[in-house]
């Protein structure tokens, strides 16, 4: 049996369209072209990780058993890892950072409603003082 094929992060890389598809998952490198249009999660998502790391955004989903044996059956060599490659491009990034943000803008609002009701509240407290001091 031959040994497998090594590719470089920079080779894989060069792949990075959707005619020309290699993602890498657990530091082998897997050639997608042909399961671009089948992927039942959408073309979108894989060409967002063409020629890069797929590890991280491959896990995160939970992919069945089955898509498992369908990534076996696109291997075409394993990763030569060197120093400075990116790491694993993670897939949740983007809404978590939403969640955070609306999370601060409504803690902003509720702030803003206990400033005003505390400015309130002194308002009629001090006119209400005054009326007594004019008796
Ligand atoms: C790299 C090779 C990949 C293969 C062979 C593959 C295969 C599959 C298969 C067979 C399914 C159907 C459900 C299942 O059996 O788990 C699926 C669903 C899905 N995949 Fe992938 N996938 C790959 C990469 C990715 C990547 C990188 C993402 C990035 C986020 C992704 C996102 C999804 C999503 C969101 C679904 C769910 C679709 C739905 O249920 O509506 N997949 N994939």
């Amino acid at each position: 049996m031959a040994a497998a094929k090594e590719f470089t992060y920079k080779e894989v890389e060069a792949h990075n369209t959707k005619k020309d598809l290699f993602v890498v998952v657990h530091d082998k490198v897997y050639n997608c072209s042909s399961f671009v249009d089948e992927h039942p999660g959408g073309e979108e998502v894989l060409l967002d990780v063409a020629g890069q790391d797929a590890t991280e955004a491959f896990e995160d989903v939970g992919h069945s058993d089955e898509a498992r044996e369908i990534l076996e059956g696109l291997h075409v060599g394993n990763l030569k890892r060197q120093e400075g490659d990116p790491k694993p491009k993670s897939y949740t990034q983007a809404p978590k950072t939403a969640t955070t943000s609306d999370g601060a803008s409504a803690g902003v609002g509720l702030y803003a409603i206990v400033l005003i009701g505390a400015g309130l509240a002194f308002a009629v407290y001090k006119y209400l003082q005054s009326q007594q001091a004019q008796q």
